[in-house]
C-alpha cells in the first residue's frame, strides 16, 4: 500500500485542507524555491497539522546547524535531503537528530540510484534530474531505470492524477510524492489533492 506525500505546502489554510484529506506526509520546503517557507511559518503550520500526518522538512545543501535547528524546534518528523549531501553529512544528520532521513536522488541513470542505496539513509526519494533545479519541476523520469531496491523509496517527479496509478502498479514505491500537479495558482488545490489521493487509494483496492 503506497503512502502519499504532498509537498510544498505554504499556509495554515492548506494545512487545514489536508487535515480533512489525510495524506501520510506533507513536505515543508526550507530550500530556496517558490515554495520556500520560514521556520516561523512552519511552526504555525505544524501546530495546526493533524497528528495523523507526518511533516517532512526539505533541505538542499543546507548548513547542518539549520537542519539541527529544525529538528530541535519540533517542526519536522522526517528530514528530506534534496541536494548533493554526502555519506558523512547524511550520517551526521541522522545521528544528531535521531530522525528518519530521506535522501533524494535526481535520476539521470541507474547508477545514480544504486549509489544512493549506499548512503546511510532510511529512505530514498527518486526524482527527475533537471540541470539548474533541485526539485518540484513537475517532470517525469524514466521509471524503467529503477532497479530492485533494498531501501523503501518515495517516487517523485511529475506525478499527477492521470499517471499515478500506473506509477504505483509499475514501480511499487513505499510512497508517492507530488507537488506541481496538485497546485492551482501557486497554492495546493483541494480538488487536485483529493483526486490524487483517490487515484492512489483506488489502485490499491483492486490489488
Ligand atoms: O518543490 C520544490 O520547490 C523543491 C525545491 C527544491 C528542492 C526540492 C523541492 N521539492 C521536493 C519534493 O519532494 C517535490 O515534491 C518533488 O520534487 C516532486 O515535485 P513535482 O515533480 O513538482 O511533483
Amino acid at each position: 500500500m503506497s503512502r502519499v506525500k504532498i509537498c510544498g505546502l505554504k499556509t495554515v489554510e492548506e494545512i487545514r485542507m489536508v487535515n480533512d484529506l489525510l495524506p501520510d506526509y506533507v513536505g515543508f520546503v526550507f530550500a530556496k524555491s517558490k515554495r520556500q517557507i520560514s521556520f516561523s511559518q512552519a511552526i504555525a503550520m505544524k501546530q495546526n497539522l493533524s497528528a495523523k500526518i507526518k511533516s517532512v522538512g526539505v533541505f538542499v545543501n543546507a548548513p547542518k546547524e539549520e537542519v539541527l535547528q529544525a529538528a530541535s524546534l519540533g517542526i519536522v518528523d522526517l528530514l528530506q535531503l534534496h541536494g548533493d549531501e554526502d555519506w558523512e553529512y547524511v550520517q551526521q544528520i541522522k545521528a544528531e537528530t535521531g530522525l528518519p532521513v530521506i535522501k533524494a536522488i535526481r535520476v539521470r541513470n541507474r547508477e545514480d540510484i544504486l549509489r544512493g542505496e549506499e548512503l546511510p539513509c532510511d529512505y530514498l526519494l527518486l526524482d527527475t534530474y533537471r540541470a539548474g533545479a533541485y526539485g518540484g519541476c513537475g517532470e517525469v523520469f524514466d521509471w524503467k531505470l529503477i532497479p530492485m531496491l533494498k531501501k523503501p523509496f518515495f517516487l517523485a517527479g511529475g506525478l499527477n492524477g492521470e499517471n499515478v496509478q500506473k506509477a504505483v502498479s509499475r514501480c511499487c514505491p513505499f510512497a508517492v510524492d507530488v507537488s506541481s500537479a496538485v497546485e492551482e495558482q501557486g497554492r495546493k488545490s483541494e480538488e487536485k489533492v483529493r483526486k490524487f489521493l483517490k487515484k492512489v487509494r483506488e489502485v490499491q483496492k483492486y490489488e
